[in-house]
């Protein structure tokens, strides 16, 4: 068991997935109350006192709702980007100076046997990231929150086994939706979210190497269905002549309101 992930929940109601080594576990994220989020816990057979750092993406609620109360509950150390800290300042409160950890855009950090990359994505947050989290040679990246997926990211990205990759929306449904002008426009944006055909192009340039799972990740409630993701996804990837058995790449599920199964990378 070198490397193994579950998403507790995605989507704008709340994003938080935990990363596991042999001999660290971590937290990216804490989108939903801290007491949602220990439940979610419970239920994948782990408890907060079994982490040992939380990770921060940006300052978005559906990203920190829960952080503040979750870290100061099992007094753990945070780390987000010097930016990130200022944004999120008041909606955190009180973590205590030695848990307020800084990690730079773009940099790597260990725990344990646990490698964490954090690299910088274009969203509308002060400074957003992603991560990328290695250990015993596998490869895990988060890839969420994407305005879209620039050439720097998708560097980042190669050489993946597994990926959490946005998938938010259809665009013709959120063209048609109920959403006010101004915040459709911002979804489809450079600084918005990844529609269901951004993501099946951006895999197009990912499934050359070692890729063999994609979690489609932050789909909207409103604007998309798992199956259509997936549907859409498949016809990217196979006009352009990516055809795959189910042995060798598969795409998987993710939810807004359970967490995934524990997918054991390695
Ligand atoms: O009334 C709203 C609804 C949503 N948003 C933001 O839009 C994106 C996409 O939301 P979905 O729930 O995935 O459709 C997300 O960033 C929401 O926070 C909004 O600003 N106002």
């Amino acid at each position: 068991m070198g490397l193994r992930f579950t998403v507790l929940g995605s989507g704008s109601t709340g994003n938080a997935t935990v990363v596991s080594s042999d001999a660290a576990t971590v937290l990216i994220d804490v989108g939903l109350s801290g007491k949602k989020i220990d439940e979610l816990l419970k239920e994948r057979e782990i408890s907060g006192e079994d982490l040992d750092a939380i990770f921060v993406t940006h300052e978005h609620s559906d990203h920190i709702k829960g952080l503040g109360a979750f870290a100061r509950k099992h007094r753990l150390p945070v780390y987000a980007n010097e930016r990130t800290w200022g944004a999120m300042a008041r909606i955190v409160g009180d973590i205590p100076e030695p848990n307020r950890k800084v990690l730079p855009t773009d940099s790597v950090m260990e725990i344990a046997d646990l490698r964490i990359e954090s690299y910088g994505i274009s969203h509308d947050a002060v400074e957003p990231v992603g991560y990328c989290f290695q250990a015993d040679g596998a490869k895990l990246s988060l890839a969420t929150d994407l305005g879209y997926v620039s050439d720097k990211v998708m560097k980042q990205l190669q050489n993946s086994d597994v990926m959490v990759l946005e998938s938010n929306h259809d665009v013709d449904m959120l063209r048609m939706g109920r959403y006010p002008w101004n915040i459709k426009r911002r979804i489809l944006g450079d600084t918005g979210h990844l529609s269901n055909e951004a993501a099946g192009d951006a895999l197009c340039r990912l499934l050359t190497g070692s890729l063999r799972r994609v979690y489609l990740a932050h789909l909207s409630q409103e604007h998309n269905l798992m199956d259509l993701a997936k549907l859409t996804v498949n016809t990217v990837l196979e006009s352009n002549g990516f055809f795959y058995h189910k042995h060798e790449f598969a795409l998987c599920d993710t939810y807004h309101d359970r967490p995934t199964p524990w997918d054991i990378i390695k």
